[in-house]
């Protein structure tokens, strides 16, 4: 995991008086599922256009497998999934890929392949219109992955699907990941982030306020606390040895000790709340 497959050096945006990112540095490594989190308006989907050459920067050093977003080898080596991956309803499961072999000049053989990757080899004849909500999911994810991109960009690929919905898709994003696929995500839940993400970085207005594993960010914001429960009584304490063993040394019936840490969801809000 040591190849960076993205390098991003001081990214700038502006549009007219809004300042959409402000030098961001970033780097994902090979194999990473990075997430890239913030509340809306933060500078999320900005970031994904400039690094897959939707928008031009307006400063700033970006390389993407080595490549500047531009360029053309560059884009047949990523996926991109984002909320306006509209599908052709009226054609078949089958048909919509093909379309998109033709784009990418691939054999349509990867159809089939792909179609069984997202478990929507049954359905390949059906029209698109009567697939549920969670098949049309997966097959915008088919559409994505079709082209074997060994990058992903995400840009929030769970928002609005129910529960399971949401689930699968998680499934389908790891699965791709164990087998070598660089994932970078964006989202608003996190817990999916703490659930999915090897590192993860906060953007704040723009700004990149924390980075790091998600396990390593929880440690850094824990207040230190113990929560401790006997038969008569629930309370917290310091996360202090000596402290500790006294009140252990004291108690009857202990009934439960663990020690208190913050979710990825407190941390970030604890760090935009400092920000603002
Ligand atoms: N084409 C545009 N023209 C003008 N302003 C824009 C444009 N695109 C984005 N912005 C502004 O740039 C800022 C960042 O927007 P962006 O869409 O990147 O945020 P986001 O983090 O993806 O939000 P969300 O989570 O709601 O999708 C916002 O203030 C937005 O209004």
């Amino acid at each position: 995991m040591n190849e960076n497959v993205i390098e991003v050096k001081k990214l700038s945006k502006q549009f007219a008086t809004t300042i959409a990112l402000e030098n961001c540095d970033l780097m994902i490594k090979k194999g990473e599922i990075f997430g890239f989190l913030g509340p809306s308006g933060a500078g999320k989907t900005t970031t994904i256009k400039l690094l897959t050459g939707q928008l031009k920067n307006d400063s700033g050093d970006i390389l993407v497998l080595g490549e500047n977003p531009f360029s053309s080898k560059m884009k047949q080596k990523i996926g991109i999934m984002s909320d306006n991956s509209g599908l052709y309803e009226k054609m078949s499961v089958y048909d919509n890929l093909l379309l998109f072999t033709k784009i990418y000049d691939i054999d349509k053989s990867c159809i089939e392949k792909v179609l069984a990757e997202v478990d929507l080899l049954d359905v390949k004849n059906q029209q698109v219109s009567q697939l549920s909500k969670g098949m049309k999911q997966r097959l915008i994810f088919a559409r994505t992955i079709i082209h074997s991109p060994s990058l992903l960009f995400l840009d929030e690929p769970t928002a609005n699907l129910d529960p399971s919905t949401a689930q699968e898709v998680r499934e389908i994003i790891k699965k791709l990941n164990a087998k070598g696929t660089t994932v970078f995500l964006t989202t608003h839940n996190m817990e999916e982030a703490d659930e999915m993400c090897h590192r993860v970085a906060f953007l704040n207005h723009g700004h990149i306020i924390e980075s790091g594993e998600p396990e390593a960010l929880k440690l850094k914001y824990s207040k230190q606390l113990i929560r401790i429960k006997t038969d008569k009584k629930d309370y917290t304490i310091p996360l202090d040895k000596p402290l500790l063993k006294q009140e252990l040394e004291q108690m009857n019936e202990l009934l439960m000790i663990h020690s208190i840490e913050p979710s990825l969801k407190e941390v970030f809000l604890t760090l935009t709340k400092e920000e603002s």
